[in-house]
C-alpha cells in the first residue's frame, strides 16, 4: 500500500518507519527541512530505541522524507501526525492540523482516485469532522465520498514506541464509512491485534480517555502514597497488594514525582477545557492535575526535613528526562524540582544518561556530569528523579557523597542502606 505520513516527529517517524517495515511504500512530509534531511540520511532526529535500525533498513527503499506535499496524490492512505500543543488556556492548538489538512486538500485536487485521510494526532472530539473534513474538501474541490476520512489514535509510549506500534493492545479506527475504515484496516493487516471500529468522535474521545485514565491511576497512587508516607507504610507494597486484582492490574500504580511528558499533562488539561466548554464540571480530572502539580514540591520538602537549610548545599540530581529510555524533557517533573532548588540557592550537580543536551536548553547553567559518580562527588544529598534502570544498579557510587541522604522521586534503587529514601 502507498502511504503518506504528515509530520516526521515522534509519532510520524515511528509510524512511517513501522509501516515501511511492514512492507508498505511510505513517504514522510515534514516541513522542517533539517529533520527531513536527517531522516533521509537514516539518522532519527529523536532518540527512540530500535528506531535507527528500522529506519536504516527502509530509507531510500520503501521510505523517504520530503518538505513539500508533491506526489501525495499517489497515496491510498494519508496519516496526519502533526503536533497538537496546548494553548495558554490548556485547550488543544489545532493550527498545525488545519494547515496540514489544507495542504493535503490542495495536493489531492488533481486526483481522481479514492484516498483516505486519517488523523493520528490526538485531537478533541469533533475535530476531524469540523476541522479536517471541511478543510480537505474545500481545498481539493471534491465532495465527501471521493475522499474518505478516519481517526486512528496512537497509543505508543516514548522509549517503547516501536514495540508498542508492532504489538499494540488494540487498534482503534473511527471512520465515516466502512470503505474508508477498510483501507486503514488493510494497512495494519500484518499486526495481530483486536481492531475496534467506531465513529470519528468516539475514536478521538477514546484517546483522551485512555490518557486521562492512566494519569488518574498515577495521581491516585500518589495520593495514597502521600497518606502512606505519613503513617510509615511503603506505598509500593500497597500497590503490589492491589495490583494482583485483575480488575485493577499492576500497571501505572507507581507513586513518586507524578506524570510528565508531552502528553498526559497536555491531554488531561485539554479534556478539562473540553468538559468546561460543554457545561460540565470536571471535578475528578482537575484533582488529577492538582495532585500531580504538588508532587515535585513534596520531594524538596522532604529534602529540607532531612538536611535543613538548602542554600549553598550541593544537591546531586540523578535523572532529567521525563521518564527512562528517552532524551525528552518536555514537562519533565525534574523541571519544577530544579526550579525550586535554584530558588533556594542550591548548587545542583546533574546527571542523566541521555537528556543532558536537551535539558541544557532549559537550564544552561547547571553543573552537568557525564557519570553518576562525578555528579555524586561531595554531595550533601541526592534526588533521584527519573526511573532509569541503570540507577537500580548503583551502590558504591553513593560512597562519594558527603552525606548518604538519597531521596527517590521514582522508586528505582534497590536498597543500599542510605537514609531518607522516600516513596
Ligand atoms: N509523542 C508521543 O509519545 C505521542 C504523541 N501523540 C500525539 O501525536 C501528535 C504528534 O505528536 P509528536 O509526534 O510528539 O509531535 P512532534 O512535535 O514530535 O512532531 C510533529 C511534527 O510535525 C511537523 N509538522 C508540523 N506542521 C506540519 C505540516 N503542516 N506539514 C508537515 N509537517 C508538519 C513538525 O515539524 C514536527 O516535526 C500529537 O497530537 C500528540 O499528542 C500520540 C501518542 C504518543
Ligand atoms: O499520548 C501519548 O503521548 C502517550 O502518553 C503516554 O506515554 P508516555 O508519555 O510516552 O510515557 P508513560 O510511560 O505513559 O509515562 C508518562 C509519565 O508518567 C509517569 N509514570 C508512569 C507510570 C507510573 O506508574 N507512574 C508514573 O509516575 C512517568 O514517569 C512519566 O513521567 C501513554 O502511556 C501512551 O499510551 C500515550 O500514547
Amino acid at each position: 500500500m502507498r502511504i503518506s505520513v504528515i509530520g516526521g516527529g515522534y509519532v510520524g517517524l515511528v509510524t512511517a518507519a513501522c509501516f515501511a517495515e511492514l512492507g508498505h511504500d511510505v513517504r514522510i512530509i515534514e516541513i522542517d527541512k533539517r529533520k527531513a534531511e536527517q531522516i533521509n540520511a537514516g539518522k532519527p532526529p529523536i532518540y527512540e530505541d530500535k528506531l535507527e535500525g528500522i529506519l536504516k533498513q527502509s530509507i531510500g527503499k520503501r521510505l523517504s522524507a520530503q518538505c513539500n506535499y508533491d506526489g501525495i496524490n499517489d497515496s491510498d492512505l494519508i496519516f496526519i501526525c502533526v503536533g497538537t500543543p496546548p494553548q495558554d488556556d490548556g485547550s488543544a492548538d489545532l493550527r498545525y492540523i488545519l494547515s496540514a489538512a489544507e495542504s493535503i486538500g490542495s495536493a489531492l485536487s488533481g486526483s481522481d482516485s479514492f484516498h483516505v485521510v486519517t488523523v493520528k494526532s490526538t485531537v478533541p472530539p469533533g475535530t476531524t469532522e469540523s476541522v479536517v473534513v471541511p478543510a480537505v474538501l474545500r481545498k481539493s474541490g471534491k465532495f465527501s465520498g471521493i475522499i474518505g476520512f478516519c481517526m486512528n489514535p496512537e497509543f505508543l509510549r516514548e522509549g517503547k514506541a516501536i514495540d508498542d506500534f508492532m504489538h499494540p493492545d488494540r487498534i482503534v479506527i473511527g471512520g465515516q464509512s466502512d470503505k474508508a475504515i477498510d483501507v486503514v484496516k488493510n494497512a495494519y493487516e500484518k499486526l495481530d491485534a483486536p481492531i475496534i471500529t467506531t465513529s470519528l468522535k468516539a475514536a478521538e474521545m477514546i484517546k483522551y480517555t485512555s490518557n486521562a485514565f492512566l494519569a488518574t491511576k498515577i495521581s491516585f497512587s500518589n495520593e495514597i502514597g502521600n497518606i502512606c508516607k505519613r503513617i510509615g507504610i511503603d506505598v509500593y507494597d500497597v500497590m503490589k497488594g492491589i495490583g494482583y486484582d485483575h480488575r485493577i492490574n499492576p500497571y501505572f500504580l507507581n507513586a513518586g514525582l507524578g506524570f510528565g511528558g508531552s502528553c498526559f499533562p497536555k491531554d488531561v488539561m485539554a479534556l478539562i477545557r473540553l468538559a468546561e466548554r460543554n457545561g460540565e464540571e470536571p471535578i475528578l480530572l482537575r484533582s488529577v492535575i492538582d495532585v500531580n502539580e504538588h508532587q515535585p514540591g513534596r520531594i524538596v520538602k522532604i529534602l529540607y526535613e532531612r538536611i535543613g537549610e538548602i542554600k549553598g548545599k550541593k544537591i546531586a540530581v540523578l535523572g532529567l528526562a521525563f521518564k527512562d529510555n528517552t532524551d525528552d524533557v518536555r514537562d519533565s517533573r525534574s523541571i519544577p524540582v530544579i526550579e525550586e532548588l535554584l530558588q533556594k540557592e542550591a548548587n545542583i550537580s546533574a546527571y542523566d544518561p541521555m537528556a543532558t543536551e536537551t535539558m541544557k536548553k532549559i537550564f544552561p547553567d547547571l553543573s552537568y556530569h557525564s557519570s553518576v559518580g562525578d555528579a555524586l562527588e561531595g554531595a550533601d544529598a541526592c534526588l533521584v528523579l527519573t526511573e532509569w534502570p541503570e540507577f537500580s544498579r548503583l551502590k558504591d557510587e553513593f560512597n562519594r557523597m558527603k552525606n548518604p541522604v538519597v531521596i527517590e522521586g521514582r522508586k528505582i534503587l534497590s536498597g543500599f542502606g542510605t537514609e531518607g529514601v522516600c516513596w
